[in-house]
């Protein structure tokens, strides 16, 4: 298996209460959690410092989102300097919500990475992944390899970046890639950083799987060599959670 240190995120998404977010808390507190997996939780960006402030030290908190800039008149948006501000050390980018809901392009998420890696000391999970009828035609590599080049020609630190491979048509629907669907493409991304970036990059990025992970599938998932964690939406917020934190035991 790989040297990569294995990576669970759980993206709470629009989703919780401050009692349902509390119970999670608890229950990851006091769970016996794998120290082989870094483990990083996001929740919606109105409870980051409530998480923050109760949640065990060895899990870090990530923002969702973030606007590309510092401040400014941007009502509703947050910024990675407010995140950082409040300790979070992660920043989802590219989220294919945000991507296919709310319109953003690889040219913004370009330059939020660019953003945060210059002006912040944020981590970043950047999101690649296809929708289904480009996977049904036959350009799912094409796909994320446009995502992967947009990310890369704004990355100025591979070490703070993971990369979170994340099929549209897995994402809430049940319907998980199977581990070889999986590992075909995060071998493809791996080979795309060897070849644009360097082999050095290409061996030492992880990339994560995401797309209906649950505690019933995420073993067979984290056995394939390329698979070095998972962005959890749904399962993150149930006990279940734990069983894929401890998938690579
Ligand atoms: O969007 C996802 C995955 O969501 P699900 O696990 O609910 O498919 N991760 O960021």
């Amino acid at each position: 298996m790989s040297c990569r240190k294995f990576f669970v995120g759980g993206n709470w998404k629009m989703n919780g209460d401050k009692a349902k977010i509390l119970s999670i808390m608890e229950l990851l507190n006091s769970s016996n959690l794998s120290s082989k997996t870094e483990v990083v939780v996001a929740p919606p960006s109105i409870y980051v410092s409530y998480v923050k402030d109760h949640i065990k030290p060895e899990i870090s908190v990530s923002l969702q989102n973030c606007h590309e800039a510092t401040s400014g008149a941007f009502t509703g948006e947050i910024s990675a300097e407010m995140g950082q501000d409040v300790g979070c050390k992660w920043v989802i980018l590219g989220h294919s919500e945000r991507r296919n809901v709310f319109g953003e392009t690889n040219t913004v998420i370009g330059e939020k990475i660019k953003h945060v890696l210059k002006s912040t000391n944020l981590n970043i999970i950047a999101c690649i992944g296809e929708l289904l009828d480009e996977r049904e035609a036959g350009k799912t590599l094409e796909v994320c390899a446009t995502q992967m080049k947009a990310i890369a020609s704004n990355v100025s630190d591979w070490s703070r970046i993971v990369i979170a491979y994340e099929p549209v048509w897995a994402i809430g629907t049940g319907k998980v890639a199977t581990p070889s669907q999986a590992q075909e493409v995060h071998v493809d991304v791996r080979k795309w950083l060897a070849l644009n970036v360097s082999e050095d990059v290409a061996q030492a990025t992880r990339i994560l799987y995401g797309g209906s992970v649950t505690s019933a599938n995420c073993v067979e998932l984290a056995l394939k060599e390329d698979v070095d964690g998972f962005l959890v939406g749904g399962a993150s917020l149930k006990p279940e959670f734990i069983d894929i934190i401890n998938a690579r035991k």
